[in-house]
């Protein structure tokens, strides 16, 4: 079984930035329907809408039921696609009447109205995922099925809600019958959580993961390409941990269990994600790994907020609003464009030299380092930690990200930006497991295999080397241009070369012109040197020209 924790909430918030290609045109006013227009504005109207069919937006319709709390259903699928930057159109196949309580009431919606909404989304807009959410009936599965049959769609993402989270039943035996003898087999994907994967399979009993492959395996054998089986109930685990199955292979998606009340809607959003991830043309597992980092991010921004007084509250969709990044306009916490300028501390360097270490990174920073790492491997604990918290101080004032070298216990004391580690350090999955879904990882790799490992356990970058010999690390094998080439084309990560990098060789690193390679990472090049600050301002000086004669 391969274990893959989730992508960084930078780079996962990185993929819900709607592209290009999802830019939403809206009609002009004169254009609106209805409106009696003149030949020249009916040109211009079928214009906009020619050239809207040209630049679609990734769409998904959900067919599911509404949630007056508004944390589930119809109500959280459209909040979820549209923070993943998908359009939703919905298809209601049942009023409920909850809250934070549970579920007072259930008016089912005419089985014929249902195939009226999807006729009347089908037939006209360019879905590209349907996701199904609450099917109140048998018939209602068999309605769906038939008009998925006459207007196919790129995907079917089928989240078989049976029990709402309070323990209401939303849909019947019958049902199971007809989601599993009809709607499975055409179905991309089933994401039924633990206690719906045992009704599905005859009210088996799942305990361990063991059980959860089994169920998963089991489920797919009723035709569905994938089977995602969620062990968010499961307990004795700190880690949220969901098994992925294609039929061939098992692949274990570990996540953070948020601690929180706020889990209202959790199942209905995850599945939404992942249509979304896919109307957006992402493989499977990116969708899935995408889906389940923004549940987990959702979670751990809305754990204190208090939104009804039952034991079951819903969750901010759209916390990213309301972070301070996005209101200086950028969703990302770590921009790859830091590492351009790459300060890496080292105290027998500084020491050598006279200075302490808040003294070097002050130099650095005024010469210009975008990035700094605090690499103290003779420190003691407490006078590293003191420093460490006199460096963020500085850090923070200048907007100059810092890190700490393999100390996550000092990283997380200081308040550090991240942790950079190497293959011997602790593994990354288990940094981001300690440091939240907010922080910097970086990871040391050599191997393409290293590289892909990295993107797997939730790293934001890699750093590659030593491209050149170097004397700072003992024992430290050269890879060369070759072999920083191999792992930046293999890394879907954005990488930082190191090892042996001065003003001198600078230039024709960057000059290698691998996208993905964001900068250089110096040790002895800027800390065994006299000034400090000209140094940095030199190399960088050095690393513009390069970046401008690039573009
Ligand atoms: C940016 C950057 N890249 C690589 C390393 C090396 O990390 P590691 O392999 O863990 O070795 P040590 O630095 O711990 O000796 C790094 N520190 N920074
Ligand atoms: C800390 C470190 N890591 C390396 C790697 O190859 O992963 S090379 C290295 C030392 C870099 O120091 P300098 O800039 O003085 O050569
Ligand atoms: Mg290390």
């Amino acid at each position: 079984m391969t274990s893959v924790p989730l992508p960084p909430l930078s780079a996962a918030l990185a993929q819900y930035r709607p592209s290009a290609a999802a830019t939403l045109r809206f009609r002009t006013p004169s254009s609106a329907p209805g409106v009696s227009a003149s030949s020249s504005t009916r040109a211009r109207r079928f214009s906009v809408i020619a050239s809207a069919r040209e630049m679609p937006w990734p769409h998904v319709l959900t067919v599911a039921g509404s949630d007056s709390s508004a944390g589930a259903g119809i109500q959280a699928d459209i909040k979820a696609c549209a923070a993943l930057g998908a359009y939703c159109s919905s298809v209601i196949t049942a009023v409920t009447a909850q809250n934070t309580v549970g579920v007072q009431g259930i008016h089912a919606v005419p089985e014929k109205f249902v195939g009226e909404q999807l006729r009347s989304v089908l037939s006209d807009m360019s879905v590209d995922v349907v996701k199904t959410g609450m099917l109140p009936s048998a018939g209602v599965v068999k309605v769906l099925c038939e008009s998925l049959r006459k207007f196919p769609v790129k995907a079917l993402v089928v989240d078989p809600v049976m029990v709402s989270t309070s323990g209401d039943t939303l849909s019947g035996p019958s049902t199971l019958a007809t989601y599993r003898d009809e709607l499975f087999s055409m179905a991309d994907i089933v994401t039924p959580n633990v206690k719906e994967a045992s009704k599905l399979l005859g009210d088996v009993s799942l305990h361990t993961i063991s059980d959860m492959c089994n169920a998963a395996e089991s489920i797919y054998k009723l035709g569905p390409k994938y089977v995602l089986v969620k062990g968010g109930d499961m307990p004795d685990s700190s880690d949220a941990i969901d098994v992925l199955f294609d039929g061939k292979e098992f692949t274990e998606l570990r996540g953070l269990r948020i601690k929180t009340r706020n889990t209202h809607g959790t199942g209905c959003t995850l599945a939404s994600c992942i249509a979304a991830e896919l109307a957006k043309g992402a493989t499977m597992l990116h969708a899935v790994q995408a889906a389940k980092k923004f549940v987990e991010s959702a979670l751990y921004h809305s754990k204190d907020l208090v939104i009804g007084n039952g034991p079951q509250g819903p969750f901010d969709h759209h916390f990213e609003l309301k972070s301070p990044s996005y209101k200086m306009g950028s969703l990302q916490k770590f921009n790859p464009d830091d590492l351009f300028l790459y300060a890496v501390t080292d105290s027998g360097m500084n020491k050598k030299w006279g200075r302490s270490i808040k003294d070097a990174v002050k130099a650095a920073i005024e010469g210009g380092a975008t990035i700094v790492q605090l690499r103290e491997k003779d420190a003691e604990t407490r006078e590293f930690l003191e420093a460490a918290k006199a460096c963020v101080e500085i850090c923070k004032s200048s907007g100059v990200p810092l890190l700490i070298n393999d100390r996550v216990d000092v990283a997380l004391a200081c308040d550090a930006d991240g942790v950079h580690v190497g293959q011997s350090d602790m593994p990354a999955w288990e940094v981001r497991r300690l440091l939240g879904p907010g922080k910097i990882i970086g990871v040391s790799c050599k191997t393409p295999a290293q590289a892909e490992q990295a993107w797997k356990d939730g790293a934001d970058y890699i750093g590659c080397g030593g491209v050149f010999p170097t004397t700072t690390k003992a024992n430290n094998p050269t890879l060369g241009f070759e072999g920083l080439r191999t792992v930046c084309l293999a890394s879907k990560l954005p990488v930082v070369a190191i090892g042996g990098i001065n003003a001198g060789n600078a230039g024709s690193v960057m000059e290698l012109g691998l996208p993905n390679l964001k900068g250089v990472a110096v040790v002895s090049a800027l800390f065994d040197r006299e000034r400090v600050a000209a140094e940095t301002r030199n190399l960088r000086s050095i690393l513009m020209k390069n970046a401008y004669s690039r573009s």
